[in-house]
């Protein structure tokens, strides 16, 4: 497995609350990494490390070997948990804006994505329902050709069809030489399109496992897992 993502010792301090602590773990290219914590437990602030948001307090991130900064932004898509799009904008000029900002954007890639996810380049971005927005918000990050994609909460807040219907998309146009770290505290339903999963508790890394040796080693399911290693969070 090539090295895709690797973390060294990762802090991050806001003041006297620390966020993360020591975090280290590395992803190898092709997998689907589920970030799996409660409320709190540091997901988008790591995310937002990876993605050069923002600088861990200590610690080393890198991309391919690229250490995080002005470099790495073209080998990572991030799709923050509030929606990138402005509400005066239709569906079509949220795609011509992700165009003009990065080189990278596949047009005919997120217009095949748009009539997946059952959206129209006139459909106006306020008037979309909170999964359409999502549906949206994915679209936007997955046509990006980067080598790392980091989704947080892609699925927050939609009911079950919607959500079956994002991860559908997910699989249908994930690139298998790039890789994704999606970060949810909803585990039900989503386990299925994990390889790896990562537990996030406090700030640090409880467990990183492959997926099928957990069910094969432990014989539960990673909902059940996660109930129990969160069940007083
Ligand atoms: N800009 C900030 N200033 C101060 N504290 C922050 C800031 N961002 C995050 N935190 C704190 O860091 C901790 C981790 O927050 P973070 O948003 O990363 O958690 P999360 O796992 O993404 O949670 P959720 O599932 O609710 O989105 C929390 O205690 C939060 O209050």
């Amino acid at each position: 497995m090539d090295e895709l993502l690797e973390i060294q010792n990762v802090t991050k301090r806001f003041g006297s609350r620390q966020a993360l602590n020591e975090v280290s773990f590395r992803l190898g290219a092709g997998t689907i990494t589920g970030l799996l914590g409660s409320n709190g437990s540091g997901k988008s602030t790591l995310m937002k490390l990876i993605a050069g948001l923002s600088r861990p307090s200590s610690g080393r991130i890198s991309v391919i070997g690229v250490p995080v900064g002005m470099d790495s932004k073209s080998l990572v898509s991030f799709m923050p948990d509030v929606p990138v799009t402005e509400s005066w904008m239709k569906v079509g000029d949220a795609l011509r804006f992700q165009q003009d900002f990065y080189p990278d954007f596949d047009q005919s890639k997120a217009l095949r994505m748009l009539e997946f996810m059952k959206l129209r380049t006139e459909d106006k971005v306020r008037t979309l329902s909170k999964g359409m927005n999502e549906r949206l918000q994915l679209t936007l990050a997955l046509s990006r050709r980067a080598r790392l994609y980091l989704l947080d909460e892609p699925i927050g807040g939609v009911d079950p069809v919607a959500r079956t219907k994002i991860l559908n998309a997910l699989m249908e146009f994930y690139e298998e030489d790039s890789s994704i770290l999606l970060s949810t505290h909803l585990v039900t339903d989503i386990e299925r399109i994990f390889d790896e999963v990562i537990f996030l508790k406090d700030g640090e890394i409880v467990l990183h496992h492959s997926v099928e040796a957990l069910r094969q080693e432990r014989g539960k399911s990673i909902d059940e897992l996660f109930r129990e290693v969160f069940a007083e969070c």
